[in-house]
């Protein structure tokens, strides 16, 4: 199967469990990967047949700034469930960075693959 990606895409939004989470916004980093046949759009070299990986960026952005929510488990399971929904692809998979979480490591995170049912 094929692939379209999104690497480092920065978004900063209230995240966390902690109290003083909730005052100030953080960065996390998405790396998005998409299972998709791409032949369809190669063949007719029409972006409607495509996975538009612009789209997928503006969605993941809207949708983490739009409500806040404490753990990143439950914002990768969300944002997995509107691309499988949402867009022409089998299988998603997010990894989220969270960097400024724990000062003694380069990033932490969380990372899930699902597919469509
Ligand atoms: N597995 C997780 N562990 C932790 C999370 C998380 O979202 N998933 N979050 C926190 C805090 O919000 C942290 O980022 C602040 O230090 C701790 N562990």
């Amino acid at each position: 199967m094929d692939k379209v990606y999104i690497s480092q895409l920065h978004v900063e939004t209230i995240i966390g469990v902690y109290d003083f989470e909730k005052e100030s916004k953080q960065s996390l980093y998405f790396d998005i990967e998409m299972l998709t046949d791409i032949s369809a759009a190669a063949q007719s070299d029409d972006i409607s047949l495509a996975v538009d990986y612009a789209k997928v960026s503006e969605r993941v952005i809207a949708h983490t700034i739009s409500k806040p929510v404490e753990l990143l488990e439950t914002l990768v399971e969300q944002l997995a469930a509107i691309i499988l929904a949402e867009f022409n692809v089998v299988q998603v998979s997010i990894c989220v960075s969270k960097p400024a979480a724990v000062p003694a490591a380069k990033t932490v995170g969380v990372e899930i693959t699902r597919k469509k049912k």
